[in-house]
């Protein structure tokens, strides 16, 4: 008798051309220790451009550290040590030598806790194109007019430009720094459960925001919410105790994973 594991979470439709996007991140044999604690274990993935990639898994299992791993977070742990490779566009990112301030100005980061600047709206914005050298107000305006709009907010905050960022609502805020991160001009966001402190409504500006964002950047996103991990992403990787269980498209790890251990994790069996 053949059993077939009914969908447990609604996935919609996704456009499956994935085969032919370049890749953004590769991490071949990635293990990361701190002490004897090996909270990464021989992690390979493949991370396409123009996708959201959703790492899912219980707690502890190690979806910060990746993350923070993908941006050299990590490494001003004194405890932490590293093996393998992080191949990004081409450069192993681990690697004696890489231009880290590279890695800073394509990479942005929204953390679990909108974390605005005491400074006003408009300087949120302008602060990164600023340390990138751009002086000209006119251009600064237009590019906090522009990262604004593309994290969805422009039309909240256009009028109060120059009230402190933290007399917004906690979503806002948390727009606000996906915005800080547009005006760099990322190739990369990582989201690292950027919805956990939010309402149900701003959770899901985020998300419909998340599902913009992709057709100009590649997103990768720590979420402990499956449904948002179904309803947002592309691919998924499942973690647990440090290693990466399944990886595959979204759809397929939530209506027919390959792994018992993915089956009972969706299914609510433990985490
Ligand atoms: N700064 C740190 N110093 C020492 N150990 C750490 C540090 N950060 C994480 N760890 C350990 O690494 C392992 C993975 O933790 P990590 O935060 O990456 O998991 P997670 O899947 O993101 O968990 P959660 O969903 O609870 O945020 C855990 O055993 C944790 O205790």
């Amino acid at each position: 008798m053949t059993t077939t594991v009914k969908p447990k979470i609604q996935v919609p439709e996704k456009k499956k051309e994935s085969a032919s996007r370049g890749s953004v991140y590769q991490s071949n044999q990635l293990n990361l220790w701190y002490d004897t604690n090996h909270a990464l274990k021989n992690i390979d993935l493949d991370i396409k451009e123009n996708e959201v990639t959703a790492i899912i898994g219980p707690s502890g299992c190690g979806k910060s550290t990746y993350i923070k791993t993908l941006n050299r977070m990590t490494e001003t742990i004194p405890s932490v040590k590293t093996s393998g490779e992080i191949i990004y566009r081409g450069k192993n990112i681990l690697e004696k030598g890489y231009k880290f301030e590279e890695l800073r100005t394509k990479v942005g980061m929204v953390f679990q806790k909108p974390n605005p600047f005491p400074k006003s709206i408009y300087e949120n914005i302008a602060y990164g194109p600023r340390i990138h050298g751009i002086k000209n107000k006119k251009i600064l305006d237009q590019i906090v007019e522009k990262s604004l709009r593309g994290a969805a907010i422009w039309d909240e905050v256009k009028d109060r430009l120059n009230e402190n960022a933290y007399s917004l609502s906690g979503g806002q805020q948390q727009r606000i720094c996906i915005a800080r991160c547009l005006a760099i001009e990322p190739d990369v966001i990582l989201m690292d459960e950027p919805t956990s402190a939010l309402d149900p409504i701003s959770t899901l500006k985020v998300e419909e925001l998340v599902q913009e964002l992709k057709k100009e950047y590649s997103i990768i996103i720590v979420t402990h919410n499956m449904q948002q991990a179904a309803r947002i992403s592309d691919k998924t990787a499942f973690f647990l105790n440090g290693e990466v269980i399944e990886f595959d498209e979204t759809d397929k790890i939530f209506s027919n994973p390959s792994d018992k251990r993915t089956e009972d994790y969706i299914s609510g069996r433990f985490g």
